[in-house]
């Protein structure tokens, strides 16, 4: 990691924690999220790796490399410096409907063009869809740690994602279509992103995920009347909030549609889009595609990452290059414990900070529903 310098933590995930880091050369700034090496590098973070890495589109996280420390993989990737589209809305309550397509629009592109290369993310929120810095905020989609690729996985089964964004047919435990449940995750997102609250919580009794549940089953949902929503819009989400997904519109119908496709940028036409919708050959490393290591090279360092690392090594020996830096790591990253324990705190910590940006009801049930997947 000499590479790289440490700037700040940005934050904690189940397994490690996210840091900002910037090139020396090019003084580019990247997050490069830290695994701990040995049994939490599984199937599960290969899979976010490799289909991570096979995808290079505007709308999502750049993969950039993998690295090793003597204790953790470190998965290099492009820095979104707006945070999560789940903050936004925290500090806003909701979106205005055109503010709502706007996000939507690129959220649709980018979730199409990983649809075209076979990989369904199956954990799409808006906690998984960041923000770059710019004034006109571009949307990148991250966390492909659930994803799987239809050219080299199998058929989904597994219920995975999160239950407020969770589509009817992943209830069934039987084989779905992971593309038709992404689809609706995306119109999960798009309701929040309006209405400020969960589609199918009770607002009312909001942690009672065995209602949550029942309400997807039944596709019983409503527009709170204080919200107001055009007809086209209403229309696209009863398509898209359909139980069977084989009647659920499609993302290429999605693309079609009156409300989607008013005001849509001219780079998110179908014509400037169809630029992105191509194969990269996995094993050919080259610069125009963002990442220098070809899946080989990938796959050999993270084996290498499975095996434990030795007992005596912590944390404290990754060199820095940085003495103040260092000794901050040094007290925050001594176990995986202690980096869980602080993971749990931080977010609590984030999340008082939000829920002093605004007093909106819905939001508040947004808001305490991350708390609760946490
Ligand atoms: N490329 C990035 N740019 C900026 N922030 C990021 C980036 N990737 C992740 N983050 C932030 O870093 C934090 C930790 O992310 P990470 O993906 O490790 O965890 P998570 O998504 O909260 O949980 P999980 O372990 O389930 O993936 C989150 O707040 C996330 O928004």
């Amino acid at each position: 990691m000499e590479k790289y310098e440490l700037l700040k933590d940005i934050g904690y995930g189940n397994f490690g924690v996210t840091k900002l880091m910037r090139n020396k050369e090019t003084k580019e700034l990247v997050a490069a999220k830290y695994l701990p090496r040995g049994e939490t590098i599984d199937d599960k973070v290969v899979r976010e790796i490799v289909n991570h890495r096979s995808l290079r589109h505007p709308n999502i996280i750049q993969f950039m490399e993998v690295m090793l420390t003597p204790t953790h993989l470190v998965i290099v990737m492009e820095y979104a410096a707006g945070g999560e589209l789940f903050e936004r809305i925290c500090s806003t309550g909701r979106f205005s409907e055109d503010e709502a397509r706007y996000f939507f629009q690129q959220l649709i592109c980018g979730v199409s063009y990983c649809h075209q290369l076979q990989v369904c993310h199956r954990d799409l929120k808006l906690e998984n869809t960041l923000l770059d810095g710019s004034p006109s905020p571009k949307l990148k989609i991250c966390d492909f740690g659930y994803s799987k690729s239809t050219l080299l996985h199998s058929q989904p089964k597994s219920a995975v994602g999160t239950p407020a964004y969770i589509a009817p047919e992943i209830l069934a435990w039987k084989e779905y279509d992971g593309k038709m449940a992404d689809v609706w995750s995306c119109g999960v997102t798009l309701y929040v992103m309006l209405v400020g609250a969960y589609p199918f919580e009770d607002p009312n009794d909001t942690k009672n995920f065995r209602k949550t549940i029942e309400r997807i089953r039944a596709v019983r949902y409503k527009i709170p009347p204080h919200v107001h929503i055009s007809s086209d819009c209403k229309h696209l989400l009863s398509q898209i909030f359909v139980a069977n997904p084989a009647r659920r519109i499609t993302m290429q119908e999605i693309k079609n549609h009156i409300w989607y496709l008013k005001n849509l940028p001219r780079e998110l036409s179908e014509a400037a889009q169809a630029n992105y919708g191509y194969l990269r050959d996995n094993n050919v490393p080259t610069s125009s595609t963002g990442c220098l290591q070809s899946v080989i090279e990938i796959m050999q360092i993270v084996k290498e990452a499975r095996i434990p690392p030795p007992v005596s090594q912590s944390d404290d020996e990754i060199n820095w290059e940085n003495d103040e830096q260092e000794e901050q790591e040094g007290e925050q990253d001594t176990s995986k414990n202690k980096e869980e324990q602080q993971h749990s705190t931080q977010k609590g910590k984030e999340h008082e900070r939000s829920a002093h940006k605004g007093n909106d009801e819905q939001e508040s049930s947004a808001r305490n529903r991350k708390e609760e997947e946490h």
